[in-house]
């Protein structure tokens, strides 16, 4: 019994009473003696066509010859050829086997070349192709205006988890957060946490969620989702991947490098080292941190040592610079992440920018190094499957999980492809995620946060500064500029003037002065920071009041991530931009596109800057002697 039933046609005098086998020959037969009818007639065709062409090739050489014609007049005349070429076609219909797109014309008004009338003529002479009636003409469009096209986002972007932006209004107690064990708990409470901060509340759970009795395990058994968090400056994301990293961690049998942070600066490594270590301890967990603040040796001793001739782990968690830790997978032995289960990656959208160093494809590669002896005596596999298939998982898997974190995370995807991210999941506060379309360069500010800007001509701008410390004792102060001339031009002349205790913080100094300064800042003993962006992105100074960009910044990254060094923790804070006349429009359009809640104009009397105007006309030509005289050393 046949499973499906085939209709077949059996010509139009099928007879119901013939055999299968009768009407099969039958039909084979009529059908090889219409193939032989249609052989017959194109080939009649082939040979009329030919002398058809020739005669209208001939005809248009003698046109052209003789009378030159207008395109009115031969337009209609051409139509007239072509209709009565399909009529003729669709009376005829003689099954022939040429397709209708043989029939399809463009005439073009104007241009009578030879070419076109060998393509007009053709068709006429074509009688057996089947032809449409109308024709389209081509070349001619209507000038409408064009559409702007909006981009839209893959779902994961358009469609994240979204947290509150406000701090002080929405924190969640710590035991209200399920699967936080009671030494973090514990440890949280010494420190003098006894809520989560919105961001904290959404991350840890999510991360913990993965966690099945000390191993990692996504849903259903799968590779564990990544996780992309924004969140505004000084929203606590520090936390939200520390606390859970050291609580799946802490039960660990075998010492070997379970979690990487990769941070883009010294200063940011060294602060998320901090927190890093303070939480680990009490645990057996040994937090290293391989930023170049120490000799390359040095950093080998602290990560790996030989026993007899085997190597031993003396890392838990790793803290990074790109850069050092390229060194190290490169150049030192002893240094191995082929157990690595988490990489967190802190100023995400920086160090996306940092891809062409091909830190991460280093990563991955170390990652999945996993030397042929392991494997055999392995339990778990660790292989770098493109697709995630129920066969790509036996044997089980140890899996990588990336956590990225920004307070202006790119919601481009072609960027965030870079990262190959694995079924990612975005936590944000930002609102204008909900919408599938989206503005690349807006982001969330602060909440206490309140912004102004001073308008000011070049010579003014140090008395409005000194101004502010000296009579609106604003201080601390962390003031940025966009090189490390200006800000050292700018700590000489504050020194000269007298009567602020003043720092610079830029390249110019070395890594443990830099440390020295932001202590002393932090201390209160500096009232006064002048820095380069070089302390813009992450440093968390605690009671810094007032920023103050006494350069405008060129990018809106760079405001944000400047004026996030206060109004932190849900705490308020003040920052004021100086921008001369020219520099306006574009900076306030740029503020404004950002999604900034309203940034306030702050008019400088010209009268309270009177007083400090003598002094200031006296240091000046010192100040010159100063710089010339540095330059000659
Ligand atoms: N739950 C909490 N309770 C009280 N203070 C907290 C809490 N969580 C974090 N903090 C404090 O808030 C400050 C900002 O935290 P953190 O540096 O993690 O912010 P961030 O979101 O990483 O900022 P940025 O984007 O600028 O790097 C820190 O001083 C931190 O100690």
């Amino acid at each position: 019994m046949s499973l499906f039933l085939v209709n077949r046609y059996l010509g139009e005098e099928e007879d119901e009473n013939i055999s299968k086998e009768h009407a099969s020959n039958d039909l084979l037969a009529k059908l090889q003696k219409k193939s032989k009818q249609n052989q017959e007639h194109s080939l009649k065709n082939k040979t009329a066509n030919h002398t058809v062409k020739e005669t209208q090739r001939h005809d248009v050489v003698k046109k052209r010859k003789s009378l030159p014609e207008s395109n009115q007049e031969a337009q209609p005349r051409r139509k007239k050829k072509l209709a009565a070429a399909s009529s003729r076609d669709l009376e005829s219909n003689s099954g022939s086997a040429k397709g209708p797109s043989d029939a399809c014309l463009t005439p073009r008004d104007g241009q009578k070349d030879e070419k076109e009338e060998e393509a007009t003529a053709a068709p006429e002479a074509e009688s057996e192709k089947p032809q449409t009636p109308g024709f389209t003409v081509m070349a001619s469009f209507e000038n409408k205006p064009v559409q702007k096209v909006h981009r839209v986002l893959p779902q994961w972007l358009a469609q994240p988890d979204v947290f509150q932006r406000e701090i002080k209004n929405n924190l969640v107690p710590v035991s209200d957060i399920r699967g936080l064990c009671a030494p973090i708990v514990q440890k949280l409470h010494n420190n003098g946490i006894d809520h989560f901060f919105p961001v904290q509340a959404e991350v840890i759970p999510a991360i913990l969620e993965n966690m099945q009795n000390g191993l990692l395990i996504g849903r259903g058994g799968y590779k564990p989702r990544d996780l992309c968090v924004s969140a505004p400056t000084g929203s606590g994301k520090t936390l939200a991947f520390v606390l859970p990293i050291i609580q799946l961690l802490m039960e660990r049998v075998v010492c070997e490098v379970r979690a990487l942070a990769v941070l883009p600066t010294k200063e940011l490594a060294q602060q998320v080292f901090k927190v890093f270590t303070s939480y680990a301890e009490g645990t057996p967990l040994k937090v290293v941190m391989v930023a170049g603040q120490k000799s390359f040796a040095a950093e080998q001793a602290s990560l790996s040592e030989m026993r007899g001739n085997k190597r031993r782990s003396l890392a838990d968690i790793v803290v990074s610079t790109p850069g050092r830790l390229v060194d190290h997978i490169n150049k030192n032995s002893g240094f191995s992440l082929e157990n690595l289960v988490f990489l967190v990656i802190d100023e995400a959208d920086k160090m996306i920018d940092r891809m062409h160093q091909s830190w991460l494809r280093q990563v991955v590669k170390a990652v999945y190094k996993t030397k042929s002896d392991t494997r055999n005596i392995s339990t778990f596999a660790r292989t770098e499957d493109v697709f995630v298939t129920a066969a790509s998982l036996s044997p089980p898997q140890i899996p990588l999980q990336k956590l990225l974190f920004s307070a202006t995370l790119t919601q481009n995807p072609e960027k965030l492809q870079q990262l190959g991210l694995h079924q990612p999941r975005l936590f944000t506060s930002t609102r204008n995620h909900s919408a599938h379309v989206c503005n690349q360069d807006s982001f969330d500010f602060p909440q206490g946060l309140t912004e102004f800007y001073v308008p000011c001509t070049l010579s003014k701008k140090p008395l409005i500064l000194l101004h502010f410390i000296l009579r609106l004792k604003l201080s601390p102060i962390l003031c940025f500029t966009n090189s490390r001339e200006t800000a050292h031009r700018l700590f000489l002349l504050v020194q000269l003037f007298g009567g602020v205790q003043a720092a610079e913080f830029s390249s110019r100094l070395s890594p443990a002065e830099r440390k020295h300064k932001l202590k002393e800042f932090e201390q209160g003993k500096i009232q006064l920071l002048i820095s380069t962006d070089a302390s813009a992105r992450g440093i968390d100074i605690n009671q810094v009041k007032c920023v103050v960009n006494y350069d405008a910044p060129q990018y809106i990254r760079t405001y944000i991530h400047r004026i996030g060094r206060t109004a932190r923790a849900g705490k308020a804070g003040l920052a004021f931009t100086f921008l001369l006349g020219v520099q306006e429009k574009n900076f306030l359009q740029m503020v404004t596109n950002a999604g900034s809640p309203g940034i306030q104009k702050q008019i400088i009397k010209p009268e309270n800057l009177k007083s400090m105007e003598a002094r200031y006309e006296e240091i000046l030509q010192e100040l010159a002697k100063m710089i010339k005289s540095e330059k000659v050393y």
